[in-house]
Parts: structure tokens; sequence; C-alpha cells
């Protein structure tokens, strides 16, 4: 149990610091990244490695830029300047073929969920093996149930989206992008709009996805508690910096960063 904080050390309501696995090399590299609207620049010269199998997670307050910088990492928002390479592809100069290849080993979960309504959640894990494998139905669905299994939705296949809670979208939406088992799984703001005792619950699913798959996870978030619960590995970017401010494990910026934005940001919602 390396890393593991006697719980005498813990603060109330602290789960134990969870085991440190040995992480692999840089899945996602990204070098000097800028990103402007127009003559609003969010950030500038955002650079930083994201190691196979760790949950990486990008905070920082309201605007600074933490969802544009999850597009500009999946091929969806140009960088003004700088690169960003998953699986050792240049994303931006990669065109075609090798684009799309690139493309669907990576896993995008979006605030909404974004499911289909119409569709049950199990039609909705089959969606994407229907429109990028060559499966035989039979195979697709045994396939989309084992992964609304992995999220504990066995039981909801056939419900439609209106007819199952807020977490369990969540969990569905997770169960979707991991339907062509992805290397990489980004995630916006999984704990948007649930309450903290669901929102435990997704964080911990995240956590036991990560070490039982293997996956590398990259959480985009503001919500302290997540941050503390899931985070491996964190970046924080300001708005008024424009740019990145703070890298390291959470629980060591919140307890030893010198910094007055990322104390302010982890005492202000820790208390
Ligand atoms: N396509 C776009 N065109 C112009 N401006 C944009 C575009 N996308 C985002 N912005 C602006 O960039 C700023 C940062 O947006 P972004 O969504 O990346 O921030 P965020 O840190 O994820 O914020 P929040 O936590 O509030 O979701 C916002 O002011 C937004 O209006």
């Amino acid at each position: 149990m390396t890393g593991d904080a006697p719980a005498l050390l813990r603060r109330p309501g602290e789960a134990a610091k969870p085991e440190a696995p040995a992480f692999g090399p840089a899945v996602i590299v990204a070098e000097h990244l800028t990103a402007r609207f127009g003559t609003n620049t969010l950030f500038r010269d955002v650079s930083f490695a994201v190691k196979r199998g760790e949950v990486f997670v990008i905070l920082g307050g309201s605007g600074c830029g933490k969802s544009t910088l999850l597009k500009l990492m999946i091929g969806l928002v140009p960088p003004a300047e700088g690169t960003v390479s998953i699986l050792g592809t240049d994303v931006w100069s990669t065109e075609g073929e090798a684009r799309l290849g690139l493309l669907k080993r990576i896993g995008v979960m979006w605030q909404q969920g974004a499911l289909f309504g119409s569709q049950t959640l199990l039609e909705n894990v089959i969606m994407p093996l229907a429109e990028h494998t060559t499966l035989p139905p039979a195979a697709r669905e045994e396939v989309a149930r084992a992964k609304l299994g992995l999220v504990g939705l066995s039981e909801a296949a056939s419900r439609l989206p209106s007819e199952v809670s807020g977490g369990m979208l969540k969990r569905a939406g997770i169960a979707r992008a991991l339907a062509l088992d992805p290397a990489i799984l980004f995630l916006d703001e999984p704990s948007a709009g649930l309450d903290p005792i669901t929102s435990a619950g997704l964080d911990e699913l995240i956590r036991d996805l990560s070490r039982s798959l293997g996956t590398t996870f990259v959480v985009v978030t503001h919500e302290l508690a997540s941050i503390l619960a899931i985070g491996d590995r964190c970046i924080m970017l300001d708005r008024e910096a424009k740019g990145m401010i703070a890298e390291g494990d959470p629980r060591d910026l919140r307890d030893h960063s010198t910094h007055p934005t990322v104390r302010a940001f982890f005492r202000r919602e820790a208390a």
C-alpha cells in the first residue's frame, strides 16, 4: 500500500489516499497550447502530459477554458498555438483515415450525457458498435450488455433515458463512451447536476473503472470532492492568469500550494 496516509492523518470524511499504481508512458502530450477565440485569449503556453492509466483532472473556475482545452485535445477546437498528441499521433496534423482511427480510440462523455431519448439505454450503447464495428447484431448486444453491467445498469437496459435518474443517465453515458474499448475516456463535468451522494457514487465508479480496466481518464470538473476522490494528478487553469497555475497531486496542492488562487480554490470549497 504505497502512498496511503495513516488513518489518523486523514481529514474527516476523506477516503484513504488511493494506492499509487505504476502509471505507464504518456498517452497525451500537450505542448505550449494557446486557445483563442477572436481577440479573446483563454489561456496560453499550457503544457502537460497524461500518463497511461491515471485519472487526470482539469480544474479551475468558471470560464477559464477547461472545456475548451478538452475540445482542443479531442480535435474539436484547433489550438491557436502549440501541439497536442494522443497515443503518439499529432491530433491536428493528422487527417483522413488516420485521424478517424485515432478518434475511435478515445471515448467522450459530455456534460448532458447526450443519450438519444427515443432509444433504450441498451440501444444507446449499441449505437457506436453498430456504427464503427462489423460485429453481428447478437455480438453487439452482448458487448453493450457487458458495458451496462460494468456501470451497474444491467437491470435498466430496457429503460428509456426519461425513465432513469440523473446518476443513471451519467452511468449510461459512460457505458456508451466505453463501447469501443477506448484507451482514453474524456469526461466533461460528470458531476454536474447530481446531488452529493450520487456524485460520490459516480466518483467511485470512475476510480473502479480506471483501476479495473486500466483506462486513462481525463476529467474536467470544478467539484472539489470529486477532484480529491478521483484525481491522481491535476492541472489548474486560471482565467486571470490566462494559463496553468498548478500541476500535481490534488491533495498535495490542497495541503502545500503557496499560490494564493490555488489555496483559495481548495480552502474555500473545502470549508
Ligand atoms: N466556440 C466559441 N467561440 C467563442 N467563444 C467561446 C467558444 N467556446 C467557448 N468560448 C468562450 O470561452 C470561455 C471559456 O469557455 P469554456 O467553456 O472553455 O470554460 P470552462 O472553464 O469550461 O467554463 P465552465 O466551468 O463555466 O463550463 C467562455 O467565456 C466562453 O464564452
